[in-house]
């Protein structure tokens, strides 16, 4: 299995040809033995016998760009006018942008849109706060909201650089599910003014999606928000994840065929992530958790300033082990990833029981490569686009809030994350289910669909809908 680079770099390289001197046979193969993969090429310009071409390169991480551009440049004939990564091309101006959704095109439009008449609308909303649902975007706008704390695995890079993550999560929501969403970084990591803030830009939105905000912080954040606030409110790096994580490791276990409550489960990263997924586990049946940070595995009769940790040590690592990664692993029938970039070695995963799942879900990088240890394990995932198997909430959040806001939920609860992880494992029908597909694409358009279904049923009957949608 290879990083096909989807994910990956890809560059454009816009040269400038003389066709007296040189052929593009001879272009093409100096980038070919360069090490870049050619993909795309687009005349920009032909006149005489200059031309001027895009070529489109695909590289794998191993691949150097400076090697490529230098081999072009050293051909007789060809000028490097530019080189531009296409990432960055798509990031420019930013990813969004807000549409009206009916056109003014005279006065009598204006007076109605705005004012006079829209005071009309503003009075009925006065008059029945209920109606800002139906009267504002409210019925189907989420914010998505981070203090640039913990952003990917990044970690703290503050609110301009968490923008460009927000602001894909918010194109996620539109184009999966039909959810508007803004996109909002606070420059503040005070957990009362994250609080203060959320709470008084509320009104606009039918839910708050939490985002890459650090534990134990978020924690804090989210059950007072969640207390204080009459619409859902989702840390989506805590229950997005654990929900697409329960789902994908139903259909692994159903692979290696072992049982929920037999398999020994090492959690790496007790942070936001790593404690909701610990906490859907032990739900669904799990019995021995074991869960690993930066100082080792988190057993109880220690003494931990993070709150949350004092509770994970507590209900979690029956035999109270000690240890680091390496040492806990040995035996362990599933490894969870949630920390950092290249954190587990194979002889980590040689040491693992027979037919060893591991979910590496760091993101961008995760704890181990599947090329590194492919041939040795019964499932591997990652949480990036890239390769086989993406467990990544964005699985979920999508879904999950188009239920919400359209049974118009207070709140999103266990029962409807639960029924959010059964419509995902059951997106992999029995037929379908393998060891590189144990968990549906984010482009199957079922997904979203069952998601919707069961979790409307959910929230209905457990009694936090405002209201019955008809399909
Ligand atoms: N695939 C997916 O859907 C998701 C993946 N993630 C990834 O999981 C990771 C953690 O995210 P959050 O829980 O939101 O962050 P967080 O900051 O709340 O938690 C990270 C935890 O990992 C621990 N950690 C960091 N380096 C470590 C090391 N060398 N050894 C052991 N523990 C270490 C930290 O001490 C912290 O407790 C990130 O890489 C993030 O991208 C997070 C959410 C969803
Ligand atoms: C996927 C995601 O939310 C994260 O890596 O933080
Ligand atoms: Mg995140």
């Amino acid at each position: 299995m290879e990083n096909s680079g989807l994910g990956g770099k890809s560059i454009i390289l816009r040269l400038e040809m003389n066709t007296q001197e040189i052929k593009f046979g001879q272009v093409a193969s100096a980038i070919f033995e360069a090490g870049g993969d050619m993909v795309a090429i687009d005349v920009i310009q032909a006149s005489g016998h200059i031309t001027v071409r895009d070529i489109t390169i695909t590289v794998t991480d191993s691949v150097d760009i400076d090697k490529i551009t230098k081999s072009v440049k050293n051909l007789r004939g060809v000028r490097l006018v530019n080189v531009s990564d296409r990432t960055f091309l798509m990031h420019l101006g930013g990813k969004i942008e807000t549409q009206p959704k009916v056109p003014i095109q005279n006065r009598d439009d204006l007076s109605r849109v705005y004012t006079p008449d829209v005071a009309r609308v503003c009075t009925a909303i006065q008059e029945d706060p209920k109606k800002a649902y139906t009267l504002t975007i409210k019925r189907n706008t989420v914010a998505v909201i981070s203090d640039g704390s913990a952003v990917l695995g990044l970690g703290n890079v503050g609110p301009y650089a968490a923008m460009p993550v927000m602001e894909g999560k918010s194109m996620l929501f539109k184009q999966f599910a039909g959810v508007d969403s803004f996109p909002i970084c606070l420059d503040t990591q005070d957990t009362e003014e994250i609080i203060a803030c959320i709470k008084a830009i509320a009104p606009a939105f039918g839910g708050i999606n939490l985002e890459d905000i650090a534990s134990p912080r978020c924690f804090e954040i989210e059950q007072r928000l969640r207390e204080e606030l009459e619409i859902p409110v989702f840390h989506d790096d805590q229950h997005g994840t654990a929900v697409v994580l329960y789902a994908a490791l139903i259909n692994a276990l159903k692979i290696v065929g072992k049982s929920i409550d037999q398999v020994k489960v090492i959690v790496c990263g007790i942070g936001a992530a790593g404690v909701a997924c610990s906490k859907i586990l032990l739900s669904a049946g799990v019995k021995e958790i074991i869960g690993v940070d930066r100082e080792g595995a988190l057993a109880s009769g220690n003494n931990y300033t993070n709150s949350m940790w004092q509770w994970y040590a507590e209900n979690t690592n029956p035999h109270r082990v000690q240890g680091s990664l390496r040492e806990v692993i040995q035996g362990a029938d599933v490894f969870i990833g949630l920390s950092a970039g290249g954190l587990l070695t194979r002889e980590d995963v040689l040491s693992m029981a027979d037919k060893p799942i591991v979910f590496a879900m760091a993101n961008p990088n995760p704890e181990i490569k599947p090329e590194e240890v492919e041939d040795i394990v019964g499932v591997i995932a990652t949480g990036r686009s890239d390769y086989p198997n993406q467990i990544n909430n964005v699985l979920c959040f999508p879904g999950i809030f188009r239920a919400a806001l359209d049974c118009r939920a207070t709140t999103i609860n266990e029962e409807m994350k639960l029924a959010a992880a059964e419509a995902i494992a059951s997106a992999v029908s029995d037929e379908e289910r393998n060891p590189s597909y144990i968990i549906p694409s984010v482009f199957n358009q079922n997904v979203v669909k069952a998601i919707r279904e069961l979790v409307v049923k959910a929230a209905i009957s457990s009694g936090v809908a405002r209201r019955f949608p008809r399909e």
